[in-house]
């Protein structure tokens, strides 16, 4: 083993930090009493323990800034672990403006980037190579799939995606194949069988010099823990480690953490002599070099990772695990209003098993929260961008203003008004709908049935989804096709004439059947082409149903347990939905006239202004972040609870934690909003208001409803939440919280006709029209509309839609359950 200097280590080094005089310091001025104490603590482990907003973050970053301008620590000397990469950069930003100088050789990043550059430098020890392959969630599956094959252990129901979440589990816990056969029971073939997977999986992934995303952190600590001289070098280098969002640490973080704070003995501490390396100075009077000051902040209530092994007991047991820590807590908030405060606190207090603790500031009320229920989606998503507008035009910068959501695939509806706006925006932590790859996938199959000569788009979906086809069998047609001057797609169907195996042949002949059955579903009937229209031709939305069914690509993302593919299948969904609003609209359109509009929706995202842009993102990546308004959308018994969380034992509970991060990211205006019907799969479905918008005192809320419903009261009855139950309200389920496992509070406090009287409040009247028969031809009066005639009624049962031409208000499609109508 060779030891080195440090290259990140400045000349200056050599010369032994000082303290320097505190006095009016700029970095300590206008911090509360405890948040100076936290800057200001000198000693070997602090925990701050803190709701949001309470100025963590920012100790954490005046904590640094102060270490390195009082030449307490180099800034080389310094580790600073954040949980997203956007929040890496803003912590050096501020650290550096504090300092009013660059500060590099300071480590700021994700525990995962950390690890990287630790194991890339030291990948030899641990027989890697250094430029080892990182591989992603995808890459892991498809290792495992083949050893699941070649074991035929998908007879015994396991799949890559199960065994891809147990082998991430157990290296979360630091859990390898040794440790695991130790205390396997043997005598079950399930586990043995297990076990066979996880150690072919580890053998395969070394000899390709490989690692997944786990063993980033899992190797890292074997790597400390079996070479006690290479951890001496980072526990020697890092005085002053400091995690934020510490309560979402996993198991095998912690253990980093344990390595990188370690003293260094004294043995070592003379071999590292010995060597060269600088010792002089950081000795103590044993000759050990005392472990590194540990800081560590965070907030139980916001602990939102638990589906990824995070474990707040990491935060509970702190003081246990790092003998003579300190704790501070702070208590005020410097973020948000009174009012926004009071919402949050009221929400999270619903969560059993925590310690009480309520947000308070000292800067007033403010407004009261906003609340907003839409029709549809669409309709909630243009109160957002009109609600924009009127802040921007009142003098609020694009950039503090942020929308968060709870699945990716609700950026659709919000997107395309966007778009339609002049409002400035970016997805952030995600591409933008049409710019995932799963979408560009699907799109991809659209293309290659529109036009055939485009050979980019059969490249790409020639092995999406994996149908063995490999690269070597793509370069055979791609060359067959030059020397032969076909088409790729021409070439494809010679397939049998390039020498490839029958199951290669068959798998691109398959791919050309489904391509050409696709295209003759295109073609207009014989009336249809005499007449120069589009009649007898396929809808678009069953071209795509059709191509993403035969080709197996939803199958692949929706039989995958891999949350991510999750949400890829939900987005394809999506996209399904929106050839089906785009078929209702445009009954003529033809799957070209489709094509090109996305394209033009996809040209629109050049947009940007000097004042920045609006933020559009999950409330998962909304963490730790602030933002002068905030809009909370799609606030849904199915979206927030999820749907996936009622059947996970701490789901709900972890929702609403997710609920309260996304409250408390609010600085002075808050809204929340959601739609009483939401597109899924094409499908409108009834949907029910988020259980969590009850637990909000009422006035704090000031309840905008959409205009359709504010003045459609007269007439209809309202009639009882509870109707509604059992009618198979899609995505809603069980309304108000009744689900197995979610033995929450409220659902033994509040009693049902109060939830109903609630409910009525919130979505305006609530109607139930199940049972009006409408026939084409019919005359009705709308709330809003005014008087119409139906042409068509389509759907069945609580989806059936009336289309009306309404005599001043033109042509509308209407939900017939909620729509504000009455028969004539
Ligand atoms: N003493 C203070 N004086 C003025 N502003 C402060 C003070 N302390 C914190 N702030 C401000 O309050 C806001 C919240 O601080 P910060 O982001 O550090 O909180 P946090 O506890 O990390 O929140 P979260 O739990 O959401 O991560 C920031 O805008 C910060 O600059
Ligand atoms: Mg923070």
């Amino acid at each position: 083993m060779t030891l080195i200097l440090d290259p990140d280590e400045p000349a200056g080094w050599r010369e032994a930090p000082h303290r320097a005089d505190t006095a009016d310091d700029p970095l300590t001025a206008g911090l509360n009493p405890q948040q100076l104490e936290a800057v200001e603590y000198r000693g070997p482990a602090l925990l701050i323990v803190a709701g949001a907003g309470s100025g963590k973050t920012r100790v954490l970053t005046h904590r640094i800034a102060s270490l390195i301008q009082r030449r307490e620590a180099w800034p080389s000397q310094i580790l600073a672990i954040t949980f997203t990469n956007k929040a890496a950069a803003e912590m050096r930003e501020r650290v550096e403006a504090l300092l009013g100088e660059g500060a590099s050789g300071m480590w700021i990043s994700t525990f995962h980037s950390a690890c990287v550059r630790i194991l890339r430098r030291e990948a030899e020890s641990i027989g890697l190579s250094s430029t080892f392959t990182i591989y992603d969630s995808a890459d892991t599956r498809t290792v495992l799939k083949r050893i699941i094959k070649q074991l035929d252990a998908d007879t015994m129901g396991f799949t890559p995606a199960s065994a891809q979440a147990k082998i991430s589990k157990l290296k979360n816990e630091l859990a390898d194949v040794e440790s695991y056969a130790r205390n396997a029971n043997l005598n079950d073939p399930q586990e043995v069988m297990f076990l066979e997977i996880f150690r072919q999986y580890t053998r395969r992934l070394r000899e390709a010099s490989a690692l997944d995303f786990d063993d980033l952190i899992a190797e890292t600590v074997y790597l400390f823990r079996a070479f006690p001289k290479v951890a001496a070098l980072y526990q020697r280098r890092f005085r002053h480690l400091l995690v934020d969002e510490y309560q979402d640490t996993n198991h095998a973080q912690y253990a980093l953490i344990r390595e990188l704070t370690r003293p260094v003995e004294r043995a070592i501490v003379d071999e590292l002599d010995a060597h060269g390396v600088l010792v002089r100075g950081l000795v103590d009077e044993r000759g050990e070099i005392p472990g590194a000051s540990l800081t560590v902040v965070g907030d139980s209530d916001q602990s939102i990772y638990a589906f990824r092994g995070a474990d707040i007991r990491n935060i509970v047991e702190f003081e246990r695990d790092f003998p003579g820590a300190s704790v501070v807590l702070l208590e005020q908030n410097y973020r948000s209003t009174q009012n926004i405060l009071s919402a949050a606190n009221a929400v999270i207090s619903n969560n059993f098993d925590r310690k009480d603790k309520k947000l308070w500031t000292a800067d007033g009320d403010g407004d009261q929260i906003v609340g907003y229920t839409g029709y549809t989606a669409h309709d909630e998503a243009q109160f957002v961008v009109d609600e924009i507008e009127a802040l921007h035009r009142a003098g609020t910068a694009y950039r503090d203003i942020a929308v968060f959501y709870r699945t990716n695939a609700q950026t659709r509806a919000l997107e395309e008004i966007f778009v339609r706006s002049a409002v400035p925006y970016r997805v952030v932590g995600g591409t933008k709908f049409y710019e995932r790859a799963e979408i560009k996938d699907a799109m991809a199959y659209l293309i290659a049935v529109a036009n055939p000569l485009d050979e980019l788009a059969l490249r790409r979906i020639l092995n999406t989804p994996k149908r063995g086809i490999g690269p070597a069998t793509e370069t055979a047609i791609a060359t067959f096709a030059e020397q032969n001057e076909l088409t790729f797609r021409q070439a494809m169907r010679s397939a049998g004439e390039l020498g490839l195996g029958p199951k290669v042949t068959g798998a691109i002949n398959a791919l050309a059947d489904v391509l050409d059955e696709a295209a003759a579903m295109l073609v207009p009937s014989q009336a249809g082409i005499e007449a120069g229209t589009n009649e007898g031709a396929s809808k678009v939305s069953d071209v795509l149903v059709f191509l993403m069914e035969r080709s197996g690509l939803l199958d692949a993302l929706r039989n995958s347990r891999d949350p991510q593919d999750e949400t890829r299948a939900e987005n394809v969904e999506e996209l399904v939905a929106q050839t089906r609003d785009f078929d209702r609209e445009n009954p003529q359109a033809t799957l070209v006239d489709f094509l090109t509009q996305v394209s033009l929706v996809a040209a629109a995202d050049e947009l940007d202004d000097a004042s920045g842009t609006v933020s559009l993102m999950t409330l998962h990546t909304a963490k730790g972040l602030e933002y002068h308004a905030v809009f909370l959308t799609g606030l849904e018994e199915g979206l927030l609870p999820h749907q996936m969380s009622a059947t996970e034992p701490g789901g709900p509970a972890e929702e609403r934690r997710l609920f309260y991060v996304g409250i408390t990211r609010a600085r002075k205006r808050l809204y929340l909003s959601l739609a009483m019907s939401r597109a899924q799969f094409g499908e409108v479905a009834v949907a029910m208001p988020s259980r969590y918008l009850q637990e909000i005192p009422e006035g704090l809320i000031d309840w905008k409803q959409s205009p359709g419903m504010a003045t459609s009261r007269g007439g209809t009855q309202p009639r009882a939440l509870n109707a509604r139950r059992g009618q198979g309200g899609g995505a809603s389920g069980g309304a108000w919280g009744t689900r197995g496992r979610d033995l929450e509070r409220f659902s033994v406090t509040k009693n049902a006709g109060a939830k109903t009287e609630w409910a009525n409040r919130v979505t305006g009247t609530v109607r139930d029209n199940g049972d009006l028969t409408l026939e084409p031809g019919d005359r009705i009066r709308h709330a809003d509309f005014g008087e119409g005639r139906v042409s068509q009624v389509t759907g069945e049962g609580t989806k059936r839609i009336a289309h009306v031409s309404f005599d001043t208000a033109g042509a509308k499609k209407l939900l017939i359950k909620i729509a504000p109508i009455e028969k004539l």
